[in-house]
């Protein structure tokens, strides 16, 4: 009897063990399946993930590198979330054209929440009710074609009084990044509040603080659930400090705003969009910045430009807005600049929604991606020497950036496709069109046009251009 006894219990305890092993290698294999579906990726270790592997170089080459050894679609887990990494065209047509409802929403983002009171901003906004009417009134009143027209003479002002400081200033070394910064910051403050705030330097510091966290990729932002990491990292004072400026800058633009309002005097065009402020200044004034600095590491492509606006601006004596649309060149000149150095090179980053397929692997809902637009605009399979500035490239070329062409998608595509191309081309074009037919451009200090240093950095302010200019003939209609 006890040994009948002793026998069940060993078999009832070898059952409970096998039992025990079955479930741990079936959820094993459901896990393998799992990962199995998920895009290829790099090794991860435990806890971090490949958050080991965004360390040392700017995150856009990084990724690239990355996409060149794994794919176009590529699983990051960096800390706790889950990521896909998108480097190709067709990839990205798939996740922002194809399933762009699903791919619409954008990840929480700490920083985020905080210095836009709870997502009332456009660009971080969550993908539903309140997103599709703000957008509505970006896309239906404020950055219409007309609009953006009634703002020509701002832009004309503006862009003139930059050539009288440059006259004025003539021979001498002058720091164009700088200058170009407050052009375009005069011109959208005076287009969105009507007066042109005055601390730039705070503002500056601001944004570029903003862009940086925004960016998703800070350490507490890879381990939502941990507060002590958020403490720890120091970014819960940072936000604070960060969110009182921010805050006292907008109070300051509202309170001007108001007592202007009191006196009966409007001013210009008053708005009180916030996100065309932070968007409307710092993305074109880089754009202008990176076109200046390649066509002087580009004697060629610098004298064709302003080669082409003297023909066409010489009978008047300056350039208009009407005379822009005869510069073809510049325009490629421009196409070029934003390929090769798009604002954001990774696309502001989304969030699938919902659970869905992509080239085959299987993307579970709430998945961050990240689209590397940098990277798109160099697939080998689209770009003949992707590395090259080299304008001509799109003379018998369809390919445009406003959303369509995926391999050039340098203000994004579908739903959440950048609202500021209409508003940010003209800041662009005008600037550059002036600063080309007015001036003779060299680099200070005898240095070679081959020693500039094109080396680019995570945030805006990418690097500062110094040139000194001579004038070129007379220039008209800007005294006064
Ligand atoms: C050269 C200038 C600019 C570049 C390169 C640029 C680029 C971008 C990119 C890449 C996105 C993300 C798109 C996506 O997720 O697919 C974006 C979004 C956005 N941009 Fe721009 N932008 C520029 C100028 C502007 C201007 C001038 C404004 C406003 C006046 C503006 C307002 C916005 C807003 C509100 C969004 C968010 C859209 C949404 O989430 O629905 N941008 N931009």
């Amino acid at each position: 009897m006890e040994l009948q006894f002793h026998y069940l219990l060993t078999l009832f305890a070898s059952f409970l063990f096998l039992s025990v092993v079955v479930k741990i290698l079936k959820k094993m294999k459901t896990m393998e399946s799992n990962i199995k579906q998920l895009p290829p990726g790099p090794w991860k270790l435990p806890l971090i993930g490949n958050l080991h592997q965004l360390v040392g170089s700017l995150p856009h080459r990084i990724l690239k590198g990355l996409a060149d050894q794994h794919g176009p679609l590529m699983h990051l887990q960096l800390g706790e979330t889950s990521n896909i990494v998108v480097s190709s065209p067709e990839i990205a047509k798939e996740v922002l054209i194809t399933h762009g409802t699903i791919f619409s929403e954008r990840p929480f983002v700490i920083a985020i929440n905080t210095i836009t009171y709870g997502y009332r901003d456009i660009a971080m906004a969550p993908y539903g009710n309140y997103w599709r009417q703000v957008r509505k009134i970006c896309t239906l009143e404020l950055l219409t074609a007309k609009r953006v027209k009634s703002f020509e003479s701002i832009r004309q002002e503006q862009v003139s009084n930059l050539v009288r400081y440059i006259s004025a200033n003539e021979g001498s070394q002058i720091n164009l990044s700088k200058k170009v910064f407050g052009l375009t910051y005069g011109i959208t403050s005076r287009v969105a509040f009507g007066s042109q705030y005055n601390d730039k330097n705070l503002y500056s510091s601001v944004v570029d603080e903003i862009v940086k966290l925004a960016s998703g990729f800070s350490i507490a932002d890879m381990y939502p659930s941990s507060k002590v990491l958020r403490l720890m990292s120091g970014m819960s004072k940072k936000l604070e400090t960060l969110f009182k400026k921010s805050d006292a800058i907008l109070q300051g633009i509202i309170d001007e705003h108001r007592e202007r309002l009191e006196r009966g005097d409007q001013g210009e065009e008053a708005k009180e969009d916030m996100d065309v402020f932070i968007g409307g200044s710092e993305t074109s004034s880089t754009i202008v910045d990176w076109a200046m600095s390649e066509m002087m590491k580009n004697p060629r492509v610098l004298k064709k430009a302003q080669n082409e606006v003297r023909n066409v601006c010489n009978e008047k004596g300056d350039v208009d807005e009407a005379s822009i649309q005869e510069l073809k060149y510049l325009t490629f000149v421009i196409k070029e600049t934003l390929r090769l150095h798009p604002s954001f090179p990774l696309l502001i980053p989304r969030e699938n929604r919902e659970e869905c397929e992509i080239n085959g692997y299987r993307i579970p809902a709430k998945t961050r991606v990240i689209v590397n637009a940098w990277a798109i605009a160099r697939d080998p399979n689209y770009w003949t020497e992707p590395e090259r500035f080299y304008p001509e490239r799109f003379l018998n070329s369809s390919s445009d950036y406003k959303g369509a062409n995926l391999e050039f998608i340098p203000f994004g595509a579908g739903r959440r496709v950048c609202p500021g191309i209409l508003y940010a081309l003209p800041n662009i074009e005008l600037p550059l069109a002036k600063l080309l037919y007015h001036f003779d451009w060299k680099l200070p200090n005898e240095m070679g046009h081959e020693d500039l240093d094109m080396a680019e950095a995570f945030a805006y302010h990418l690097h500062q251009l110094m040139l000194s200019s001579n004038r070129h003939g007379w220039i008209n209609g800007l005294t006064g």
